[in-house]
């Protein structure tokens, strides 16, 4: 089973995708972290956000086993991660590699911005995952805070807005709903109600 799960920033999306694959005893891959990964070596080693024959040398030497969430969660890498998302050919390759880490029995949980669209257009199910951006907003300004870092609610609200319309507004795999995808929005629920919400729907998908 292949369950595809896309949203907006800071969604809940991830959080989801975790305990989906928990629940269901898939595999995990959190998309994002791939152009997280590839805008952190870029940044590290002071090359161009924007050469796409650089970034995709960096995509193919990408070992997902390697990612590590707690570097890239940070907010500079985020908004770096979606400049270098709009570059087809870096598309291409990472999602040639999140399609075999998909297609590896027992089958797998994705979350991202394109799943259900271009990486995973067959999966057994769809999730399209989002909250208010305030919702959204308050929740990634709690969760910086509880991690001991500064947070300041309306310039996280403004990243998050900046990137949303950047992400859902390149020419290249947009970030969109798929039409056979199920909208869950969970500006009205806490995470437990969002999980249950998103068991029965899975549930529902793989009984049809
Ligand atoms: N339904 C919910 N109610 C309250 N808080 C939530 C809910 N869902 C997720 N959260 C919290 O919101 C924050 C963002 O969630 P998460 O990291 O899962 O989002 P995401 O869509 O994967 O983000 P990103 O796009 O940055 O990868 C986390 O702190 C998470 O614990
Ligand atoms: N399938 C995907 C996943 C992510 N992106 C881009 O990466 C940025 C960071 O993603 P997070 O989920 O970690 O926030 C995101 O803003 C997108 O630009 C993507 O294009 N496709």
């Amino acid at each position: 089973m292949i369950i595809a799960i896309d949203g907006p920033a800071a969604s809940g999306k991830g959080t989801l995708a975790r305990r989906l694959a928990d629940h269901f005893g898939l595999r995990h891959l959190d998309t994002g972290l791939t152009y997280r990964a590839v805008a952190a070596s870029l940044l590290a080693n002071g090359l161009p956000l924007g050469d796409e024959a650089v970034a995709i040398e960096v995509a193919r030497h990408l070992d997902l086993a390697q990612m590590d969430k707690t570097v890239l969660a940070a907010h500079e890498i985020g908004e770096a991660a979606s400049r270098v998302a709009v570059l087809g050919g870096l598309r291409e390759e990472l999602v040639n590699l999140q399609r075999r880490f998909a297609q590896t029995p027992p089958g797998a949980v994705l979350d991202g911005r394109d799943i259900g669209t271009v990486v995973c257009p067959d999966a057994s199910v769809k999730l399209f995952v989002t909250a208010s951006p305030e919702a959204r907003a308050r929740r990634r300004t709690e969760e910086l805070l509880s991690k001991g870092q500064e947070a300041n609610y309306a310039s996280v609200l403004a990243d998050l807005m900046r990137r949303d319309e950047r992400d859902s507004q390149r020419t290249v795999a947009p970030m969109k709903q798929a039409d056979d995808a199920v909208l869950l929005d969970t500006t009205e629920m806490d995470i437990e109600t969002a999980f249950q919400a998103a068991v029965e729907i899975v549930s529902r998908a793989r009984d049809a």
